[in-house]
């Protein structure tokens, strides 16, 4: 497969040694505006975008205007995610954004759903989320932490949204926390005055997230549409 890699940061560069190994050839790296780059004649399947939220957005919908699927992973963008998908069926090519591409992470989230709906009726505990990562991320929470948070409100009536570091009572508090060198650490906590029950995920490195990201790639190679890690994981769920 062709892939350009929209963003060659740390994400950017352990996809290529992840895609290379895989028998992929990067044909593109972008690292500042894409316009400043030249599709023509690259013949690419899939851009991957992991970039900074300010330039998201630009890179995929640029990508999409030259009929090229896009894996997105970039976090902080998601304002304008409706806009990118309208885009995305007009041009007629397809589309995958996931807060989080890492196999481990995909299984969490199905234990968060399911530890959720089983704690919604229970109201002496409380529910929390905590989130760390390296001190140079951008946003703040992180994507996932915001997935997981969005999971529990859909699976429970009495919650109506998150808030970051702290929260009424029908909110999720998410705690984002910033510590040199930690590539992501999600923690689900629903405490009460008798006990804690907690499920934690805990990346060792960045090579499960560059890995699912490269296989969503692979998927949606030849696919049109709107598409979530759900379908690409789709035979383990
Ligand atoms: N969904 C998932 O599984 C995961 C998502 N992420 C997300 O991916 C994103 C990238 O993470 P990470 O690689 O660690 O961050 P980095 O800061 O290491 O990489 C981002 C890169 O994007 C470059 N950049 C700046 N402007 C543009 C532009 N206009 N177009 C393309 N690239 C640009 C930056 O260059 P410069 O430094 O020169 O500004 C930098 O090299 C973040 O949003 C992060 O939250 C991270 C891991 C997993
Ligand atoms: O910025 C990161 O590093 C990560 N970002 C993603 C997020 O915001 O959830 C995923 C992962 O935790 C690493």
């Amino acid at each position: 497969m062709k892939i350009a890699l929209l963003g060659y940061g740390k994400m950017g560069k352990a996809i290529e040694e992840i895609a290379v190994n895989r028998g992929h050839e990067i044909v593109l790296r972008v690292s500042e505006d894409i316009e400043a780059y030249n599709f023509d004649g690259l013949e690419i399947d899939a851009a991957i975008d992991f970039s900074i939220p300010k330039a998201a957005y630009k890179n995929i919908t640029t990508a999409f205007k030259h009929k090229v699927p896009v894996v997105c992973g970039t976090t902080g963008w998601l304002d304008d995610y409706d806009k990118a998908t309208e885009l995305c069926k007009k041009e007629d090519t397809a589309f995958i954004y996931a807060s989080n591409f890492s196999l481990g992470v995909n299984v969490f989230f199905e234990l968060n759903k399911k530890l959720a709906h089983m704690m919604k009726g229970l109201d002496d505990y409380a529910v929390e989320i905590e989130e760390i990562h390296h001190t140079e991320k951008l946003d703040a929470p992180s994507g996932t932490a915001i997935s997981l948070a969005q999971q529990i409100i859909a699976e429970n009536p009495n919650k109506k949204g998150w808030q970051l570091d702290h929260a009424d009572k029908d909110e999720v508090p998410v705690y984002a926390k910033r510590i040199t060198d930690v590539p992501g650490t999600h923690t689900v906590s629903y405490k009460s005055k008798i006990d804690t029950i907690e499920i934690m995920h805990m990346a060792n490195s960045r090579q499960g997230f560059a890995l699912g990201a490269v296989i969503a790639a692979e998927w949606i190679k030849d696919k049109k549409g709107i598409f979530t890690m759900r379908d690409v994981l789709s035979s383990l769920f």
